[in-house]
């Protein structure tokens, strides 16, 4: 299976930011209820990252039962999740900007068993205006399964730098239904 994305002519690859803390320094969450790395959310992938070389960030999912789609093996949009998690926190590292998701594709090239430790590197490959181009990798690197030589998954994605604003429209909801208003300045 082949992808369909391709990257624009007038892409900029962005330069690092000048106090870039460089290759194993840990990334934050960056929301604690978010569904992909926050430890406030008790049924997310609670996914860590650390910052990989360049543009690149490096992402860990432990597939955990929960996860199971088919008998025995992630579920596809699980998967996607991760990727659109580890992709948005690669646009946040390069571009110390908020992000969110524009448009996502993935191909899967193998059944990944529950169990598995997935390694995610993404990256940016660069942006034109407020269009920030992604890729990531997925592979299996502990557990059932293992061979990190092997892509089992990859994707594409395309994202678009917002202002804080953005997310004020969702404040009121953020304990799913409308109550006070929480401070997601942070997010
Ligand atoms: C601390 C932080 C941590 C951040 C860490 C992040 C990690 C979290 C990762 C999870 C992220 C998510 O799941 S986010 C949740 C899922 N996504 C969303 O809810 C987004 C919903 N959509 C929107 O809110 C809106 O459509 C926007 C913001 C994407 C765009 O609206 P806008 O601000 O009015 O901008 P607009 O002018 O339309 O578009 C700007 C440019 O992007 C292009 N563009 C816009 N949408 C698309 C699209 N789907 N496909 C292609 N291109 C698109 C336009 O053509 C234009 O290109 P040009 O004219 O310049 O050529």
């Amino acid at each position: 299976m082949s992808s369909t994305w391709t990257l624009p002519d007038d892409l900029v690859v962005p330069e690092l930011p000048a106090d870039h803390p460089g290759p194993g320094a840990p990334i934050p969450q960056h929301w604690g209820r978010c569904f992909g790395c926050g430890d406030d959310q008790p049924s997310g992938l609670k996914m860590d990252f650390v910052i990989g070389e360049g543009l690149e960030v490096i992402g860990r999912l432990e597939v955990a039962n929960r996860f199971q789609g088919g008998p025995g093996f992630i579920h596809g949009g699980i998967l996607m999740t991760a990727f659109d998690e580890a992709q948005g926190m690669a646009c946040s590292a390069a571009l110390r900007a908020a992000v969110v998701t524009g448009h996502f594709e993935t191909d899967f090239a193998r059944p990944i068993p529950l169990g598995s430790v997935l390694e995610i590197r993404a990256r940016v490959e660069g942006t034109v205006r407020r269009k920030v181009y992604t890729s990531a990798d997925a592979r299996i690197v502990d557990g059932p399964l293992a061979d990190p030589e092997v892509v089992v998954a990859s994707s594409s994605g395309l994202f678009v730098t917002v202002g804080h604003e953005h997310f004020e429209k969702g404040r009121r909801f953020a304990d799913g239904l409308p109550g006070p208003d929480r401070d997601v300045s942070a997010f």
